[in-house]
């Protein structure tokens, strides 16, 4: 990658550029990253605030395309001096086949790997996740571990098997000859459970609440711990390491980074109720109102639901048998390697991740504000 010139002449590709966390990425790296002629934005779904970024000095190249698709991936990547492949399916709920994820998340990552081997693109930064690690199918509790806690990490699920085995392909490729006989330098991150402007899932809980007269039911006792991370520090972490990776290589080259930041470690409800409290929703119960052994026979129901139905509708409830499981066990992340490694520090604190999100979530439609 070129001397960090005074004349912006770096050219970024994100993949996934459009989903929750791409979006934040593009923003920051336009805000944040003043060395950058050109950001390529690739993604299957093309959202139509892009055409906005259009208007500035740096150039906003959108690309519709399928990272499935080795060829749309390696014309997307050349030229460009770093990738963010952010691109994925975060499916938990069963809304695609554990084929069709294993096809978008693992062989998908593996022709971004190839197209900056091909291509002579030499630094490429992969969002992992959590899950790589666990909570693992036998509930082991992950309690404020770090990058090189012991873990049993046993995967079931295609989500998290598909991002294990991804960010193995993507740590296995560093130090590979690119075109040109340079190494690829790649590191993974890992976000815990990411919350802020755009969430999905924090949406479906509102939206939830919003059907129940404003109540949400517990479900999770509250001291189930998860980990949890503001995107617009995850989005800065990837931004970081994007500037850092050429300098640093020798020592970030071939890593994993947990992201993080202050936001306080809570049960999932509790944590999301830090938002979904000051726009109007209250959580009733100061312990979970069912019994564990109801929770996992209506969770069981959802999924035999899920599987008469599919052949007529798509049916995914929050609710299904991982899911109980995941929002369970507690996993939180305690650890300062990304700091250590190349300066990162948050940089939203959590006062100011809590008001973005709430100013997100009182936005949203229907809001009972
Ligand atoms: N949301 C979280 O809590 C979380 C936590 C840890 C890691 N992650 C990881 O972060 C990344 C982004 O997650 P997100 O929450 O923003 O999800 P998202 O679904 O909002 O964004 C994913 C983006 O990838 C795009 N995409 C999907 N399939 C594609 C394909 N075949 N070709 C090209 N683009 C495709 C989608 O259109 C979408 O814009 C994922 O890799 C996910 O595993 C997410
Ligand atoms: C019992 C239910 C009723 O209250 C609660 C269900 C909560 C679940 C929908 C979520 C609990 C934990 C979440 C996951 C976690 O935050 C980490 C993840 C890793 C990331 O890569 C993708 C998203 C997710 C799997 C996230 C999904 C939603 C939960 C399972």
């Amino acid at each position: 990658m070129a001397e960090p010139a005074q004349v912006p002449s770096l050219v970024y590709l994100v993949t996934g550029g459009c989903g929750f966390l791409g979006e934040h990425i593009v923003r920051m790296l336009l805000e944040r990253e003043p060395r950058l002629r050109e950001l390529r934005v690739f993604d299957l779904h093309l959202s139509p605030w892009l055409e906005e970024l259009k208007t500035g000095p740096v150039q906003v190249t959108a690309i519709q395309g399928d990272v499935t698709q080795a060829h749309e991936v390696a014309a997307a990547v050349a030229g460009s001096h770093v990738v963010i492949h952010t691109a994925g399916l975060v499916d938990v709920f069963g809304k695609a086949s554990p084929q069709t994820i294993h096809r978008v998340n693992v062989q998908g990552t593996q022709n971004v790997i190839e197209a900056c081997m091909q291509t002579g693109t030499q630094f490429l930064i992969y969002t992992s996740s959590m899950e790589v690690v666990g909570p693992n199918v036998k509930g082991h509790p992950f309690y404020r571990g770090n990058e090189d806690t012991p873990y049993e990490a046993v995967h079931r699920h295609p989500y998290p098997c598909s991002k294990a085995l991804a960010e193995q392909l993507v740590l296995e490729a560093n130090g590979r000859k690119v075109n040109g006989g340079l190494p690829l330098v790649t590191c993974a991150l890992r976000p815990t459970g990411i919350y802020g402007e755009g969430h999905q899932v924090m949406r479906d809980f509102y939206n939830q609440g919003l059907r129940f007269g404003g109540r949400l039911f517990r479900a999770i006792p509250a001291s189930v711990e998860h980990g949890r991370v503001y995107v617009g520090n995850v989005a800065w972490m990837h931004v970081l390491v994007a500037r850092e990776l050429e300098q640093r290589a020798a020592l970030m080259g071939g890593q994993v980074y947990f992201c993080y930041d202050k936001s306080p470690y809570k049960s999932y409800e509790d944590f999301n109720m830090e938002f979904l409290g000051p726009c109007g929703l209250r959580l009733i119960g100061t312990h979970p109102l069912l019994p564990y052994w109801l929770l996992v026979l209506l969770a069981t129901l959802n999924a035999l639901l899920q599987w008469l139905l599919r052949p007529l509708v798509l049916y995914t409830p929050l609710l299904n048998p991982y899911t109980l499981a995941v929002a369970n066990t507690t996993f939180t992340v305690s650890t300062n390697k990304a700091q250590r490694h190349f300066g990162y520090k948050p940089l939203f604190s959590w006062e100011e991740s809590k008001a973005r999100t709430i100013q997100w979530v009182q936005a949203l439609e229907g809001s009972a504000w």
